[in-house]
């Protein structure tokens, strides 16, 4: 096994740095300062550990270029889309500067006590195994409400984007964090096993695949550690007939095709009303070809490369076995090295992988439904439970189909989306726990129960 990491440009194929891995003296050392550092931090007033977010929000926005270009190298994503990474990140961060305080605060509860509240204390050092589709992003969500509610943090990243990982780090210490509030961990699949049955780890937060959670909840469970899993997601994109194309197709295009299709909430499965159907067919075709193709670091491209080449070659395996089963391709299906061209898939059933499993790229499997139930029950025909959305005008309807879908988030007549506002999650093979929000800021405290006779 090589004890480096190489980062490479998806696009060009160019190396862009080397990367020692650590070794187990060097992570020793790094919890030990996690867990000295938050035997200090958890003292400091909340007031203080909130301040400093102002400082981090700054710097992200004096930095924002260097920092997106820096996504677009390591990963590919098209500049534009970096860019509003970042812009994200900086609005999560100014939405806790705003809220922590109230989300922290002891909440009094009436009993017969003289006084009864909950007190919400840190926990210590907390694990986070980040994935490589907003290098930024995921990181950022788990690790400000995380660290503003007293606790430490180890970084496990992608080992793709480890410049990335690199860089958040100098951001946490530039804005006046303690040196050791938030800690890389360039590590080895063994290293991380035994990072979480360390004592000084008290949780784990991980967003990735379903393999990576079950492998990290099994190693985690059997410590009795918490753990919150951001995992895959299989969403369906259920068009009625009554859908108003013209006014929401770019966003059924982007829910699909924004991050070259590699995000966990992108609309993967394309569940069309019958009536409909071929006008969405012929809509969805034509918006397809003005997609700008290219080089990610343009400031105009809007679909680049995959972020590895093994990572196309699994999307080409998908696709081609979904044909073998009677898929048939409208548009695409080309794969150059890391590139992979959109493409449109008609003719899915379920039993086919572009119908069961997750297609981590620019994909999108349409599928024909008989009536409206039959849209929602295809719809739910998945192991995950990421989120569902659906297009129609007659809300009143639509609202009636909230209790049947079983996921973590519905939308009606808007992608699946993530806001800081608004709790983030799946259920079923998309895991557990919930991100941002007041939700996610109490995911890795102690909710102490105070009684005061
Ligand atoms: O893979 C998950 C991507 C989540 C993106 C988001 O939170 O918007």
């Amino acid at each position: 096994m090589s004890n480096k990491i190489i980062t490479r440009n998806p696009f060009s194929g160019e190396v862009l740095k080397e990367y020692a891995l650590f070794n187990d003296e060097e992570i020793k050392s790094i919890l030990h300062t996690s867990d000295n550092v938050f035997n200090e931090w958890k003292k400091k007033p909340l007031k203080n550990r909130v301040k400093l977010l102002n400082k981090l929000a700054d710097i992200l926005h004096d930095q924002k270029v260097k920092y997106a270009n820096l996504i677009s190298q390591e990963m590919g994503k098209p500049y534009k889309e970096s860019i509003s990474e970042i812009e994200k990140c900086i609005s999560l961060i100014e939405f806790y500067e705003k809220n922590a305080e109230m989300f922290l605060a002891d909440e009094l509860i009436k009993t017969d006590a003289r006084e009864s509240f909950i007190s919400y204390d840190p926990l210590g050092c907390i694990l986070a195994i980040m994935p490589w589709n907003y290098p930024f992003w995921q990181v950022m969500r788990f690790a400000v409400p995380t660290i503003t509610a007293g606790n430490t943090v180890l970084l496990k990243h992608a080992n793709n984007v480890t410049g990335c990982a690199l860089v958040i780090q100098d951001l946490f210490k530039e804005a006046g964090y303690p040196k050791g509030c938030f800690q890389n961990v360039l590590a080895t699949h063994e290293q991380v096993e035994e990072i979480i049955t360390n004592d000084l780890v008290k949780a784990v937060s991980l967003t990735g695949s379903e393999k990576a959670g079950r492998a990290i909840a099994k190693v985690a469970g059997n410590s009795l550690k918490k753990t919150v899993l951001e995992l895959g997601g299989n969403n369906a994109c259920i068009i009625w007939n009554d859908a108003d194309l013209d006014k929401y197709l770019q966003v059924i295009v982007k829910a699909r095709f924004q991050n070259a299709g590699q995000s966990c909430i992108a609309a993967k499965r394309f569940i069309v009303e019958d009536e409909i159907y071929d006008l969405f067919l012929e809509k969805f075709k034509k918006a397809l070809k003005n997609i700008k193709i290219g080089d990610p670091l343009h400031s105009e491209t809007e679909l680049a490369t995959l972020a590895r080449i093994d990572l196309a070659e699994g999307v080409e395996h998908q696709v081609t076995e979904s044909i073998k089963k009677g898929a048939r391709v409208v548009v695409g299906n080309k794969r150059d090295k890391a590139f992979f061209e959109p493409t449109i898939l008609t003719d899915v059933t379920p039993g086919m992988p572009v119908f069961d499993e997750e297609v981590f790229g620019p994909v999108a499997a349409i599928i024909r439904a008989k009536d409206k139930e039959h849209s929602i029950q295809l719809a739910s025909e998945s192991n995950y439970g990421l989120g569902t959305m659906l297009f129609t005008e007659n809300i009143d309807k639509a609202k009636k189909e909230i209790t049947k879908i079983e996921d973590g988030a519905f939308f009606i007549n808007e992608m699946v989306k993530s806001d800081p506002r608004l709790p983030f999650g799946g259920t079923k093979a998309s895991g557990y726990g919930r991100e941002l929000s007041k939700e996610g800021i109490l995911e890795f405290v102690n909710k102490k129960t105070v009684y005061i006779k």
